[in-house]
């Protein structure tokens, strides 16, 4: 198998490189590619990390290629890793950071790899998206190419950082919490506390440990509830009392702290690329394990789920084929809700930002 890391001289890149090697998950005569830029400064630097990836694996190393141009990315799974990122800025008179500020620059860079992939792929290539806005790269992506060869990861990350929040207020360990979010990577996110099972509860003591620990009683509030909760905190962290931004974050519901955690993470000067990169991994790990499973990641719909079309983070079966299908769940009226005004808003955006 050869995988293809589009970005690859990029924080989430590299770690996500390093943790397809450590892992051992391509054989020395699998490829790994590593895709930067031919006018930017990771054009060279990427031969400096192919051979520190060498110097660090050295026998357990697959072939290791280096692309400077869209149309030489040549793998059976594509990592769209490449762009910009958000950044924490300190003045609270501005609106928080958001993924949207990426949309327009993001998108140039991602149109020419998709264009090189109609033209010159072989037609089987799945393609993992990391870039944000998740959901504008995805539906990019899924408007040239087969868009059930389309799966973008924001929606799993969300779903692994609900699973560990959830299991970090009950006492549990992550492994016993079974849980997913839905919609947006961002501000229209739609965790699912339906979704939630605990390993070892019953279904009366799973819905008092819920009770106990959500943000509001019904999905309806949940929106406001988390733009208030996350505004305070930017406001705190923007003064710099980071400290102090993550004890307060320690106090937040499960269901806000998925989303406020990357933003303070990133006003601390820290980043997430190593969760990112491990939930990458993850995901690949899923797609070729040849089981059908069950994840939450965005793709492209046209009415598989509640009639939606385009982008969004919704339930679909993997296989390493890409995603198969959507797997029917059963939300609550309020998840419904909230998970429809979401692909409604994120319809609007990419409407507004696909040129
Ligand atoms: N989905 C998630 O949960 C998640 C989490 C973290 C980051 N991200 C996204 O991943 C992307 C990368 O983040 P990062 O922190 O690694 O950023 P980074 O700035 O560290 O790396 C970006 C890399 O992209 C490369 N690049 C830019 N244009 C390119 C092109 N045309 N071809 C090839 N390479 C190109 C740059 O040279 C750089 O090496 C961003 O869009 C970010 O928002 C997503």
């Amino acid at each position: 198998m050869d995988v293809s890391i589009i970005g690859a001289n990029g924080s989430t890149g590299k770690h996500i490189a390093s943790r397809i090697l450590l892992e051992r998950l391509l054989l020395p005569t699998d490829r790994l590619q590593l895709v930067g830029r031919r006018d930017g400064s990771s054009g060279n630097a990427l031969y400096g990390f192919r051979q520190d990836l060498k110097d660090a694996f050295a026998e357990h190393c697959p072939i290791i290629d280096i692309a400077l141009q869209p149309e030489e990315v040549v793998a059976d799974i594509i990592v769209m890793a490449a762009g910009k990122t958000i950044q924490a800025h300190s003045d609270p008179g501005k609106a928080p950071p958001s993924r949207d500020e990426l949309a327009i620059y993001n998108q140039q860079i991602a149109i020419p790899y998709a264009d090189a992939l109609v033209q010159y792929g072989h037609g089987h290539e799945v393609v993992i998206v990391v870039t944000n806005p998740v959901e504008l790269i995805v539906e990019i992506f899924s408007q040239r190419y087969d868009r059930h060869r389309i799966v973008g990861m924001g929606a799993y990350q969300d779903s692994l950082r609900f699973r560990r929040e959830v299991a970090r207020s009950i006492n549990v360990s992550r492994e016993a919490v079974r849980a997913m979010v839905l919609g947006e990577h961002g501000d229209g996110i739609v965790p699912l506390w339906s979704s939630v099972t605990i390993q070892g509860f019953s279904d009366n003591e799973t819905a008092r440990a819920i009770s106990n620990v959500r943000s509001s009683t019904s999905s309806r509030e949940f929106p406001g509830t988390l733009i208030r909760m996350r505004n305070e905190i930017i406001k705190i962290a923007q003064r710099g009392d980071i400290a102090e931004a993550f004890r307060r974050f320690d106090t937040l519901p499960p269901d806000v702290r998925i989303m406020v955690g990357p933003f303070l993470t990133l006003f601390a000067g820290a980043k997430t690329d190593i969760a990112t990169a491990n939930a990458t991994v993850d995901l690949f790990k899923c797609m070729l394990s040849g089981k059908d499973t069950v994840i939450a990641a965005q793709v492209s719909l046209v009415n598989e789920f509640l009639q939606v079309r385009g982008p969004i983070g919704a339930p679909v079966v993997i296989s390493p084929k890409g995603w198969d299908a959507v797997y029917p769940m059963t939300l609550s009226d309020g998840e419904q809700q909230l998970f429809l005004q979401s692909a409604q808003s994120i319809q609007e955006k990419v409407n507004r930002w696909i040129v």
